[in-house]
């Protein structure tokens, strides 16, 4: 099972005046985690997806555990694997740690989506394909 990785800093930006991650941030880190694996590791680019073919994957579910707080200058350290892919869903959870502490696991499903219609759309079978080898075991 292949395993995507991404790491970000937590910036002055992400914090609340508790010095703490403020959850709305984590869910735009989150998408960020998201968007790079479609660009970097499924070879399908939110500008190619979202510009040219007008297809998207909005989020319908997404539930969250939060660990541990994080603070500025914390560096996370994002996993993304892959679960059941349904016709038009796709299960995904996406976690971070610093220095090997569980800060949050999320799990949520993203449905791919014609941007014109907002109506789901079947995985090409050759994006299904790259999905498949970030299932988790
Ligand atoms: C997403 C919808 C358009 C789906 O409605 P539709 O009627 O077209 O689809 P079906 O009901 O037939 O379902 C197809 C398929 O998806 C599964 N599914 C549908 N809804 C959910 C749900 N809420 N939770 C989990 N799974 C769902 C369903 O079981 C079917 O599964 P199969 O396995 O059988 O294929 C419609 O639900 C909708 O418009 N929802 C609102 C979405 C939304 O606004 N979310 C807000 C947060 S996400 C977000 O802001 C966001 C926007 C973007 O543009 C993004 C672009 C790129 C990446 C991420 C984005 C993003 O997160």
């Amino acid at each position: 099972m292949a395993v995507f990785r991404h790491s970000t800093d937590v910036m002055f930006q992400h914090c609340d005046p508790a010095g703490i991650v403020f959850y709305p941030r984590y869910f735009e880190m989150i998408n960020e985690v998201v968007e790079r694996f479609f660009g970097e590791a499924v070879g399908w680019s939110f500008r190619q997806m979202h510009t040219v073919e007008r297809v998207g994957i909005p989020m319908g579910r997404i539930a969250t555990d939060f660990h541990a707080a994080s603070r500025l200058g914390d560096q996370l350290d994002w996993t993304l694997t892959t679960g059941r892919i349904g016709g038009a869903s796709l299960d995904v959870t996406v976690a971070a740690t610093c220095d090997g502490q569980a800060r949050l696991t999320a799990q949520g499903t993203l449905v791919l989506v014609d941007l014109d219609r907002m109506k789901s759309i079947r995985w090409p079978d050759e994006r299904r394909a790259t999905l498949e080898t970030y299932k988790e075991d």
